[in-house]
């Protein structure tokens, strides 16, 4: 209706209609395209008062839909209205277009200028969002967060540090600790803010929720304070009763609490310091966190395997002692037993246990029960597979694929991908992003290992981290395996320290689509991989990565193959994997020319992400997913970027299939599905690869050479 009648909207009910929308978080994307263009087109913009202007963009960017004009034109409205702005004019102006991520430099020049001198007059919140959007929009050649209203804001909290709520503690370290990363040295002033509030947080005065305190942590790690970040930790949440989620923060119902986050940082510190004692301190406070007997059992196994790690023979055998007093020992536990030398019946129980472990709580937690699938494969695996053989961990991990729950595994059609890959290759050390319950790595091992070849596997969810090094250690690979817990920002660093420049010769990409691209930037330019490498890129069309494609696609220094397939457990879903080797030639560690059409499809496709992570694939197989694929091929054919290669599968005996790789003649298109799903009358461990026979792209070109004499 408002549609229709859109001429007669003035500038008032054009701002109250959009703000109300986005203010009940109803996103109509035709009503909004709508009112862009009428307000942009007839020049009704040029009437807003700066209330009405700030609260339009705002609520543009709430709902993110912003590959709209409507921030061209208010650009030039701030530009040239912004000393008429109040201060929460101005605050959600930056607000909305660092959401927006349209980090436009002249608007924030200009609302810089009209907020330094009069910081003093802004509420606490909106002095907060504002420094927390020159932050978020700090990318490319905006540099907003070195701008001195980070120092004018500074000079103006430490004195009003003691009326500081916790959600705000929390927000000022995360932004200052970012600002002083991206900046690459320390905000003058913030060590001074950053201690007090410490006193705040460690006297109690101040209580954090569960993403505050994670947040907090993060930040001290950040700016090199780990310890202050461990005594925080210590004093305020490791007794068990870790706080709840904060109201306002917590809006993603996909999201676990906080515990995943400073359990990350916590732990990847602790290893990355080779500290023992703090490593195992956080395994038992993990194992005190669970209800299921597997998972308390799977981290007491981390802390075994910490001491081993670290060389520790009686660290390792009196923690076996109090898994053997309290009946949490598993066939892993068994597993690391052999392998300290020693028998079953050689372990004594434990006269003493800690506390800590006894501890147990009434009922699963939301951060528990976020983890059910992992733990039901870890479960499984226990019980149906033999210590040491890696086929039958797969075979387990298989089952539950394929007949329990979707599993985001690249089993399947995406296994005969990544072996024909390793087949080609043969990579000695291969990168992987996203560990999961450690199927792909494993399976990854069992190969390479044959000449040698480790994987080192990133993974930033410390539950997943111990489930997958459970299951590794069930597969006997825990020498051939090295799970890196971290985030991938965090953890390649780390990887280049311990294996050297031009270490990597395979990179398996399994980490968030709309990533790749830039993670693959950031390795070309730390040098990490070797001449040439192969990078293998998953779940490229579901939930997407556009700007991946577009990389791989269109920059000289990359001969790719983009393999048409079917998702492991979920025939119906069509996928893309890519498969690049990248040479150091024209192009590299360099930037793609930008597409404005990618932006949006960026967008949708993390959109996708998140609401897989909350279900499952399976249930976003229909109409907005199959609508976005096709768009989102269209799309590229059109940039010119098409499958080269596709997966075929064949039923196998009783109840087996078998995967090969099918290229395409210039200009085919894949087939369509054929309804044919594997998973009806496959078992888990009977899904075999045809190796060989299908060469990739860049062994055509230098067969090509090779014959032309080159
Ligand atoms: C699709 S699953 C990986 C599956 C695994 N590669 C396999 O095939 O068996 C993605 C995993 O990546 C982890 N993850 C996502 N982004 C990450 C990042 N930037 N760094 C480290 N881990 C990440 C998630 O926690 C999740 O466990």
């Amino acid at each position: 209706m408002s549609i229709a009648a859109v001429a007669e909207f003035d500038r008032q009910s054009v701002s109250n209609l959009l703000w109300a929308h986005a203010t009940l978080d109803i996103v109509n994307e035709e009503v909004f395209a709508v009112f862009s263009d009428f307000t942009v087109k007839t020049g009704l913009w040029r009437q807003f008062s700066p209330q009405m202007a700030s609260n339009l963009v705002w609520a543009y960017a709430k709902v993110g839909i912003t590959d709209v004009p409507i921030f061209d034109a208010f650009a030039e409205y701030i530009n040239e209205r912004a000393d008429d702005f109040d201060t929460q004019n101005i605050s959600n102006c930056a607000w909305a277009y660092a959401i927006a991520e349209r980090p436009d430099k002249a608007v924030f020049d200009t609302l810089t200028r009209c907020a330094l001198g009069r910081l003093d007059r802004f509420r606490l919140d909106e002095l907060c969002g504002m420094m927390w959007a020159y932050v978020r929009a700090s990318v490319g050649d905006n540099k907003v967060a070195w701008s001195v209203l980070f120092e004018e804001a500074i000079v103006i909290l430490v004195p009003k540090v003691d009326s500081l709520d916790s959600q705000t503690v929390s927000n000022l370290y995360w932004i200052l600790a970012t600002a002083a990363h991206l900046r690459g040295q320390p905000v003058p002033g913030a060590r001074e803010l950053f201690d007090s509030m410490l006193v705040l947080l460690l006297d109690m005065k101040v209580r954090l929720d569960s993403e505050g305190a994670a947040m907090t942590i993060w930040a001290l790690w950040r700016v090199g304070r780990f310890l202050d970040a461990w005594t925080l930790y210590v004093r305020t949440l490791s007794d068990g009763r870790h706080p709840e989620h904060g109201k306002k923060g917590f809006v993603k119902s996909h999201a676990v609490d906080g515990r995943q986050k400073y359990y990350q940082c916590l732990l990847m510190e602790s290893e990355h310091r080779g500290d023992t004692a703090k490593q195992v301190y956080i395994w038992k406070q993990m194992a005190a966190d669970f209800y299921s007997r597997a998972l308390r059992s799977a981290c007491l196994n981390c802390a075994v395997m910490a001491y081993m790690k670290a060389g520790d023979r009686e660290g390792a055998i009196e923690m076996l002692r109090q898994i053997a007093r309290t009946r949490l020992g598993t066939a892993v536990t068994e597993s690391l037993t052999r392998r300290l030398g020693l028998r079953e019946e050689d372990i004594e129980p434990a006269d003493i246990v800690d506390i800590t472990i006894r501890r147990r709580p009434q009922q699963p937690s939301r951060f528990e029960d976020f983890h059910y699938k992992e733990a039901g494969v870890l479960e499984t695996v226990l019980a149906t597979a033999t210590p040491g053989d890696a086929h039958s961990v797969h075979a387990a991990i298989e089952a539950v694929g394929l007949k329990e729950v979707w599993l985001k595994v690249a089993g399947g059609e995406k296994a005969c991908v990544i072996d024909n890959v390793i087949h080609a290759r043969r990579p000695k050390r291969i990168l992987e992003y996203g560990t999961y319950v450690g199927y792909t790595c494993t399976r990854m091992a069992l190969q390479i290992k044959q000449w040698g070849g480790h994987v080192t596997s990133m993974e930033m969810d410390p539950v997943n981290a111990t489930i997958a090094r459970n299951n590794i250690e069930m597969a006997g690979l825990s020498d051939y395996v090295t799970v890196q817990l971290g985030h991938s920002d965090d953890s390649v660093p780390i990887v280049l320290s311990n294996y050297g420049e031009r270490s990597i010769d395979m990179v398996f990409m399994d980490q968030r689509g709309t990533k790749f691209h830039e993670d693959q930037k950031l390795l070309e330019k730390m040098n990490l991989l070797s001449e040439p490498a192969v990078l293998v890129a998953d779940n490229v069309l579901k939930p997407g990565a556009p700007y991946h494609v577009w990389r791989i696609g269109s920059m000289p220094h990359y001969t790719t193959d983009i393999i048409d397939l079917r998702e492991f457990g979920s025939a119906q879903v069509e996928d893309w994997m890519t498969v690049s080797w990248v040479r150091r030639q024209e192009g590299y560690a360099g930037d793609f020319q930008p597409q404005r059409e990618l932006v949006a499809l960026g967008r949708e496709a993390d959109r996708f992400r998140l609401r897989a992570m909350a279900t499952s694939m399976r249930d976003l197989v229909g109409d907005p997913l199959d609508e976005f694929a096709a768009r989102f091929t269209a799309e590229f054919v059109k940039l010119g970027c098409a499958s080269t290669i596709f997966v075929q599968t064949a039923k196998e005996g009783q109840c087996g299939s078998i995967s090969r790789l099918v290229r395409l003649r210039p200009g085919e298109v894949p087939p369509q599905w054929d309804g044919d799903d594997p998973k009806e009358f496959t078992q888990g461990g009977c899904w075999r690869s045809v190796i060989g026979g299908t060469p990739f792209l860049e062994q055509l070109l230098s067969e090509e050479r090779m014959t032309n004499g080159h």
